[in-house]
C-alpha cells in the first residue's frame, strides 16, 4: 500500500486509503478538517457507456503540485469599483486544489460565490486578489490574451444551456474548438465523430441544437468541451435545465469523457445527486469556504 505522509496540508485530494493508520477518510464527515473538501463515496454506476479510463488513477500524495493540479490560493473577487462603492467581496479569500484527473462539486446556497469562483478558475474573470496556478504560470496574471489562449488550448467548458451555435450541426459544434485551434475542418471533423458513438449520438451529427433534446444538446456540448483534450472542464449547473434521470446520464458521460481522456472536471452545481459523481465537494457559503479554513501554499510555491 502506497504511503501517505502525515499531512499538514489541509485538504487532500488523493482517495483515502483504506485502514491506513491516519489516513483523513473522505467518507467520515466528523474526521473533514474545517475548510477541507469532502470526499465522497462514489455513485453506483449503471453500466458503462464509455470504456474504463486508461490513465492512471488520480494521484495519491497529499501535496499540491502546481505543475499538475489547479491550484488556488487566497481568492477575493470584488466586483465594481473599489473604495466606499463597492460592494462585498463575492471570494473573501477562498484556497482550492483540483488534483490532476480529478472532480469537484461547487454548492452552495444561489449568490455565495460559486460561479465567480469557477470563473476566476477558468481565467474568465481575473480576481482582486490571490493566484490560480496552472501549469506553472499565475492565470490571475496573464494578459487578457493571454488568458485567452489558455481558455481555448487547456480548458473546456460546459454551461447549463449548452451555449451551442444554433445555426451550425452538432458535429460542426464539436468540431469548432479544433478548427478554431488551427485543426484542419476535415480533420477535427473526423475528430469530432470518433465522440458521437461514446455519448450515446449516433446518427445525431446533422441535427441543428434546435432538434435536439435537451440531454443530447448536454451532451453534445461535452463533446464540445473535451474534444480538444483540455487539462480541465469548467461545468456551469450543466444539468440545470434537465430532470433527474437524464442529469444523471448527462453527469455519468461528464465525468467518464474527463476520466477517460484525463481531464479535471470543476462542476458548479445545486443538486447533491450531482455532487455524488464528483471525487469531491468543496461547499462555498458568502464567498468563503464553509468552515473558514485556508490551505498551507505547496512548498516552493510563494503568495
Ligand atoms: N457581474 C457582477 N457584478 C456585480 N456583482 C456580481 C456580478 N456577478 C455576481 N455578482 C454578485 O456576486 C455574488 C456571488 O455571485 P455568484 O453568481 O458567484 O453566486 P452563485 O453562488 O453562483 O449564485 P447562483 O447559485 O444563484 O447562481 C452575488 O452577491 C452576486 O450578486
Amino acid at each position: 500500500m502506497p504511503s501517505r505522509p502525515e499531512s499538514d496540508h489541509g485538504p487532500m485530494w488523493g482517495p483515502a486509503l483504506p485502514g491506513e493508520a491516519g489516513a483523513m477518510s473522505y467518507h467520515d464527515p466528523a474526521r473533514i478538517p474545517a475548510g477541507a473538501p469532502e470526499r465522497r463515496a462514489s455513485p453506483t454506476l449503471p453500466s458503462p457507456i464509455l470504456p474504463s479510463p486508461t490513465l492512471p488513477p488520480p494521484t495519491t500524495t497529499s501535496v499540491p503540485d502546481p505543475t499538475r493540479d489547479l491550484v488556488a490560493r487566497g481568492l477575493v473577487m470584488t466586483y465594481g469599483r473599489s473604495g466606499a462603492s463597492a460592494g462585498p467581496p463575492a471570494l473573501g479569500g477562498v484556497d482550492v486544489t483540483v488534483r490532476a484527473g480529478e472532480s469537484v462539486a461547487v454548492m452552495g446556497p444561489s449568490g455565495s460565490g460559486k460561479t465567480t469562483l469557477l470563473h476566476v478558475l477558468a481565467g474568465i474573470l481575473r480576481p482582486t486578489g490571490g493566484q490560480v496556478l496552472w501549469r506553472g504560470r499565475d492565470v490571475a496574471r496573464m494578459s487578457d490574451r493571454d488568458r485567452t489562449v489558455l481558455r481555448r488550448k487547456d480548458f473546456g467548458f460546459v454551461f447549463q444551456q449548452g451555449m451551442l451555435l444554433p445555426e451550425l450541426p452538432a458535429i460542426e459544434n464539436v468540431a469548432l474548438p479544433l478548427m478554431l485551434g488551427g485543426v484542419s475542418r476535415s480533420e477535427a471533423t473526423a475528430r469530432a465523430a470518433t465522440l458521437f458513438a461514446p455519448l450515446g449520438l449516433s446518427g445525431l451529427e446533422k441535427r441543428r441544437p434546435g432538434e435536439l433534446s435537451g440531454g443530447q444538446a448536454q451532451r453534445v456540448a461535452i463533446a464540445r468541451a473535451l474534444v480538444a483534450r483540455p487539462g480541465v472542464v469548467f461545468a456551469d449547473e450543466p444539468t440545470g435545465a434537465l430532470d433527474q434521470t437524464t442529469s444523471a446520464e448527462v453527469m455519468q458521460h461528464l465525468t467518464q469523457l474527463a476520466a477517460h481522456t484525463g481531464a479535471s472536471l470543476v462542476v458548479v452545481t445545486h443538486d447533491e445527486n450531482v455532487a455524488r459523481w464528483c471525487h469531491g465537494v468543496v461547499r462555498v457559503r458568502d464567498g468563503r469556504l464553509a468552515g473558514g479554513s485556508t490551505t498551507p501554499l505547496p512548498s516552493g510555491v510563494t503568495r
